[in-house]
């Protein structure tokens, strides 16, 4: 048995000491045995708390995935083994708190090459699609687009929508009759359609044509917004929230669409306690409401789509308000 294989049986055994003297001895710590397991998922799936914590220090990734997409945190999660999944979700929000603005600017930067903007875009009755077959929205999450409308418009007033796609937002916003209603759409195509099929003569709607980075200064201050746009990345909607002291009032609300790490359970919930902490050291807290979500997606839903964008059963509808607010 090599040294990988034998760091693996520790880690499964709970063999602290054994462990010790693999990583000592220079044995590899994120080795994947035949199975494509590292080590940190053998003591995940045991509940080897002290033994992920000796992994973790020795420089483990916390999110290495197995052959089925599933990482350390989700074994942990799945057995119900919560010291152990606790421990897994302090080192990811950790590692993406310190490392994750360098390695996602990276990312972003090494992917931005293709601007879905000035890509053609096509309609149909349940989705919008970039020329890439991938879905820019779908009408699935029609149930969800309401839960948002309701949650923003929930003080009346002064509407911001970010993001117009198939206008399902949009439509349940104009159930509250806001006093105004101010949509910022930047595809071209998406744009054209809007107009065609007759927003720009509502009498409450505002459209503003651009992206929302250049557009910011059109915007007034708002009782609720809505975030929402495609072919953008985190940093992009944490910039976002750095304009939110200056677009949103007091009192007011805001929702995002949560789709982050939306194929993988455990990095899900990492990325909605990095969201929630970036907003709170903005001073905004976050409620996150639990929708479940699983009947509406059968496996009709993704036909002809490239990519599944959303494979979980629950999502977790983001309300975020001025931690300062009076009540
Ligand atoms: C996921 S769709 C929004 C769906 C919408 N919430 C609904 O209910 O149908 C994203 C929209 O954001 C637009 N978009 C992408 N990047 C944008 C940007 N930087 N500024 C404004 N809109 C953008 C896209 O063209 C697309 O129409």
């Amino acid at each position: 048995m090599n040294e990988g294989e034998q760091l693996c049986d520790a880690a499964r055994n709970g063999d602290a000491e054994k462990l010790k003297s693999l990583i000592d001895s220079g044995a590899d710590v994120s080795h994947f045995d035949a199975e494509g397991l590292t080590p940190l998922m053998h003591a995940a799936k045991q509940g080897h708390a002290h033994i992920l914590s000796i992994l973790l220090s020795a420089g483990a990734p916390w999110n290495a995935l197995s052959p089925s997409n599933l990482s350390a945190g989700d074994f942990a999660m799945e057995a119900g083994h919560q010291d152990a999944y606790e421990l897994l979700l302090n080192a990811g929000i950790q590692a993406e708190l310190v490392l994750g603005t360098i390695a996602r600017k990276a990312n972003k930067n090494a992917e931005s090459g293709h601007d879905y903007l000035e890509d053609r875009v096509s309609f149909s009755e349940d989705k919008l699609m970039d020329t890439d077959s991938k879905a820019v929205m779908m009408a699935w999450e029609k149930p969800l687009m309401e839960a948002h409308a309701k949650a923003v418009c929930s003080g009346g007033g002064h509407i911001l929508n970010i993001g117009f796609g198939m206008g399902l937002v949009d439509t349940a916003i104009q159930q509250y009759a806001p006093a105004t209603h101010t949509i910022v759409e930047a595809h071209p195509e998406v744009y054209e359609r809007m107009l065609g099929t007759g927003w720009g003569k509502k009498e409450n709607v505002k459209i503003v044509f651009g992206r929302w980075q250049d557009v910011l200064s059109q915007l007034e201050t708002y009782d609720g917004i809505f975030f929402d746009t495609y072919g953008e990345y985190y940093e992009d909607l944490r910039e976002f929230h750095q304009h939110l002291p200056a677009l949103l009032k007091p009192g007011g609300i805001y929702s995002f669409f949560n789709g982050l790490c939306g194929v993988n359970a455990f990095f899900h919930v990492v990325y909605c306690h990095l969201v929630s902490l970036e907003l709170e050291n903005l001073g905004y807290s976050t409620q996150l409401i639990p929708l479940p979500v699983k009947d509406c997606l059968g496996e009709e839903v993704w036909e002809g789509v490239k990519h599944r964008y959303w494979q979980l059963d629950t999502y977790y509808l983001p309300v975020c308000q001025s931690l300062e607010d009076p009540e």
